[in-house]
């Protein structure tokens, strides 16, 4: 059963249709890179599909016991995100804001999973650190670390190496195929390095071309 499904979607913002004939399913465990130019509207799919704006068309439906507020969302970071003057735990403990509720607090338990996200991703040495301080890769790794917190299910990442040197941008795809692989959390993930995500990813959404599907690829390493 797929966890998410686009059937005959379009998007875009009023009248303006950025993308249309948008038809494809994920499954758990699957890693989809969505590829395409410049402005040709991926961010506004991942946005529509985590219900922060309704599609123009058609319907997008979670299934497999997946519900919205389980799904880990790392969004492209803007110059203001990178100067938020919070400490790297507070960043990565609000991953869990959409499961908490209001509770004014973070359990014990949260606090121990925030640790164990921040060693997943190499970090967990500077959970006390703030987070403005920090390097461009730094960051990205940081946020990571907070959208495993918001999920055990499936991540969304809008462009998670922006910014990054060669081998920053190498360890941070290794590091989401690793969490791929070993927990089995299905990644959807917008990249322009068709190179590398050609090597981890099991399908690829080429968005900006007349009709858009997932393809699949050779996949695993
Ligand atoms: N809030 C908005 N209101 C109106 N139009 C918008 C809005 N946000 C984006 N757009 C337009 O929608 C189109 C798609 O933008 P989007 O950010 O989804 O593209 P993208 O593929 O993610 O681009 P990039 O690779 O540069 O991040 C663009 O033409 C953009 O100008």
């Amino acid at each position: 059963m797929a966890q998410l499904i686009c059937r005959n979607v379009a998007v875009g913002y009023g009248s303006k249709v950025v993308l249309h004939n948008i038809d494809f399913e994920v499954h758990a465990g699957n890693y989809i890179c969505i590829a395409g130019e410049n402005g040709s509207g991926k961010t506004t799919l991942m946005k529509t599909i985590l219900g922060l704006q309704k599609p123009l068309k058609g319907e997008i439906h979670l299934g497999d016991g997946l519900h919205a507020n389980e799904i880990g969302y790392l969004p492209q970071q803007t110059v203001l995100q990178k100067d938020f003057p919070a400490s790297v735990l507070e960043i990565v403990l609000s991953g869990f804001q959409g499961t908490c509720g209001i509770r004014p607090f973070y359990t014990r338990k949260e606090k121990k999973r925030a640790q164990k996200a921040l060693q997943e991703v190499g970090m967990d040495r500077f959970s006390r650190n703030c987070y403005r301080e920090l390097s461009g890769g730094q960051q990205q790794r940081v946020l990571l670390a907070r959208a495993l917190c918001a999920t055990k299910k499936m991540m969304v990442l809008d462009e998670p190496v922006s910014g990054l040197d060669p081998k920053a941008s190498a360890d941070m795809y290794r590091t989401i195929y690793r969490l791929n692989r070993q927990y089995g959390i299905t990644i959807l993930m917008i990249s322009h390095d068709l190179d590398l995500t050609k090597r981890y990813a099991t399908h690829i959404l080429r968005v900006g071309v007349p009709s858009i599907h997932a393809v699949k690829t050779g996949g695993e390493l």
